[in-house]
């Protein structure tokens, strides 16, 4: 049975393997920072625990607004979420470390309590079917009320600019990047035989290929979007075409020029822990009860 509590436990570790992923290009990981000068391993672990609490409460939430429409689901998910930011912001002295993987996590988890007041299935499919109703229209609504605001953050300014919805748009389109790429790669490497990490290395690589990453762009604009996209997809191909193709290596490589263009793929990384998240509720339900996912140690 899935519940708040297997529901909170699997989206924490999904944040833990996700910051704990080394070596990652441009992003914080165990060895070192990437294009980060605010923030490091220690700093995401101390978020996670600032806001692990918090999934439960996004699951409960889900719950009793089962009987709510969407849009007044989503007011009150929002409301947990942005006291949730504020602990997150709280434990970090200020600094952003998982504003989108806040928003991704939190509406998957309360679209578990929904479903599960409704007594409808919780997988994959139904999870991120609720998370798209909920979302519907999002962007628009947001985004376009951004227009009034004279102080837009990054995405509103990128959407405004370049009409990309980044965060929003993959919630609202149910994430669909996650499960038509990400996921597949992710349990491809695993049926093959590779290991989690390596796993998880080619389902990062493969979000970068394709998904249009606001964090990016406000970094090093449209042409370090395509950069990122070309180098993941370069790295990709080689991987699939020579068979002791050195990924370790490859990845350290982009790391370093990430890391000197100041480029940090972080809206990939949060969609990594919304894959794990998925990957995990794919296990547990399977399973019937509501068994931790089979773990691997973190780090
Ligand atoms: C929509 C969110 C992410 C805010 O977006 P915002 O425009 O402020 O920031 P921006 O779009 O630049 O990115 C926010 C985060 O999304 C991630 N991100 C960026 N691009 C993408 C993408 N294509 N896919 C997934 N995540 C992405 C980044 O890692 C970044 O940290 C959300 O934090 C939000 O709505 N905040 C307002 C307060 C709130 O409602 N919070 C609770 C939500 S449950
Ligand atoms: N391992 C990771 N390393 C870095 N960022 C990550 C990681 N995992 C997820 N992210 C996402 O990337 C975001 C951090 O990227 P970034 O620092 O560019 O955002 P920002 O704080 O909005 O920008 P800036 O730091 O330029 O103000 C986090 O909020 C988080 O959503």
């Amino acid at each position: 049975m899935i519940n708040a509590a297997t529901i909170s436990d699997l989206a924490r570790y999904a944040l833990l393997r996700e910051v704990s992923l080394s070596p990652k290009p441009g992003l914080v990981d165990r060895y070192n920072n990437g294009a980060h000068t605010d923030m490091d391993y220690a700093l995401f672990l101390l978020s996670i625990d600032a806001i692990s609490p918090f999934f439960k409460l996004f699951y409960e939430q889900g719950s009793v607004t089962a009987n709510l429409s969407p849009p007044l689901a989503l007011q009150a998910l929002r409301k947990t979420g942005i006291a949730c930011e504020q602990a997150m912001f709280k434990a970090t002295g200020g600094v952003n470390t998982h504003k989108g993987a806040v928003f991704a996590l939190g509406l998957l988890c309360g679209a578990a309590g929904r479903l599960t007041a409704k007594h409808h299935t919780v997988n994959v499919a139904t999870l991120c079917a609720e998370v798209s109703a909920i979302c519907h229209n999002l962007t628009e609504k947001d985004l376009g009320q951004a227009k009034r605001n004279n102080t837009l953050t990054a995405g509103e300014k990128i959407y405004l600019t370049y009409g990309l919805s980044g965060a929003r748009g993959e919630a609202e389109g149910g994430f669909a990047t996650v499960c038509r790429y990400a996921l597949p790669a992710y349990t491809g490497a695993l049926t093959q035989g590779m290991p989690a990490d390596h796993a998880e290395l080619i389902s990062l690589l493969t979000l970068m290929s394709y998904n249009e990453d606001t964090n990016v762009i406000s970094r090093a604009g449209l042409s370090g979007l395509k950069f990122v996209q070309q180098q993941a997809q370069k790295i990709l191909f080689a991987l699939k075409e020579e068979g002791d193709f050195d990924l370790r290596h490859q990845t350290e490589a982009l790391n370093a020029a990430f890391t000197s263009q100041g480029i940090s793929p972080g809206g990939s990384a949060d969609l990594l822990s919304v894959m794990l998240f998925l990957y995990y509720i794919q296990v547990a339900f399977s399973k019937g009860e509501g068994a931790s996912a089979e773990r691997e140690s973190v780090c």
